[in-house]
């Protein structure tokens, strides 16, 4: 479980401090698929920060599983707007690049290799990529890139992803075949996710819980259970429930904007 306490992070910033988020209370139960959504600017990416613990709050705790975070997590894998491959690498070499530094994977390379590169085919045979683990990512689509990204977060079995737009970039119909990617790898293995985004759509076709967040400083003004059952399809976005969901989202965001 993520407990987020009472969380205030202030930034020292160059012109004077900026609060980005102050008294942010928010819980992820393991397994959840949480996603969170708020008015940009409104401090999601802090958040994210805060969890993997690349930076420390300036008040409050954050846990996971009872432990205080107060350096990086191993448990969590990342992905973001952007998949960052490493163009002189390629897609199966990328996906690997986790095991080469996260232990106990990194002791054991060498000698287990081979079994890693099974692992990583699977996994990219799982997306859909698997005749294409010898490309390099500069021959792929950027649909395709994220594809092997969320791969590569997900190769060490971490027991978190934390995903910061994973999907913004891409073309709609490209965004929605990437909802179920990460829809059936989220069921295929059960990690926890934690999910910013803007798009409201998406948070509510693939979360179980959606928070939204105020304006700077940010903190969390609501939370909602989402209620379709799984497993679910994209024929779920044409539901009135769907949309209903979606348009009170948006309204509580407008809300909490103009209230900044
Ligand atoms: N290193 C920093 N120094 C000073 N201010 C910062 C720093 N990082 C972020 N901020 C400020 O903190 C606030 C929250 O930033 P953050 O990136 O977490 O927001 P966000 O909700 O992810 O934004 P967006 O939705 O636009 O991606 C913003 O006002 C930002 O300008």
């Amino acid at each position: 479980m993520i407990v987020l306490d009472n969380v205030t992070l202030t930034y020292p910033g160059r012109t004077g401090p900026v609060t980005a988020l102050a008294g942010t209370t928010l819980t992820v139960r393991k397994g959840e698929f949480a996603a969170v959504v708020g008015p940009s600017g409104c401090g999601k990416s802090t958040l994210m920060k805060l969890v993997t613990g690349l930076i420390r709050p300036t008040s409050g705790t954050v846990s996971i599983d009872g432990k205080e975070v107060k350096g990086p997590v191993k448990v969590a894998g990342m992905a973001f707007q952007h998949a960052n491959l490493l163009p002189w690498r390629t897609v199966l070499q990328n996906v690997m690049l986790p095991l080469e530094i996260v232990e106990p994977y990194r002791r054991r390379f060498s000698r287990d290799k081979a079994a890693f590169q099974d692992k990583a085919m699977a996994l990219l045979n799982v997306v859909g990529l698997g005749a294409f683990a010898d490309r390099f990512p500069w021959e792929m689509s950027g649909g395709m890139q994220q594809r092997a990204s969320l791969c590569r977060s997900l190769i060490h079995q971490p027991a978190l992803l934390m995903l910061d737009e994973p999907f913004a970039a891409l073309d709609a119909f490209t965004r929605e075949e990437l909802w179920c990617v990460l829809r059936d790898l989220w069921q295929e293995f059960g990690f926890t996710v934690i999910l910013v985004t803007h798009d409201l759509r998406e948070a509510a076709f693939l979360a179980d819980t959606i928070h939204v967040m105020s304006a700077r400083p940010g903190r969390i003004v609501e939370t909602r259970q989402v209620p379709f059952p799984r497993p679910r399809d994209l024929d779920v976005c044409y539901r009135s429930e769907f949309t209903e969901l979606v348009h009170e989202l948006r309204n509580k965001i407008a809300e909490v904007r103009q209230a900044a």
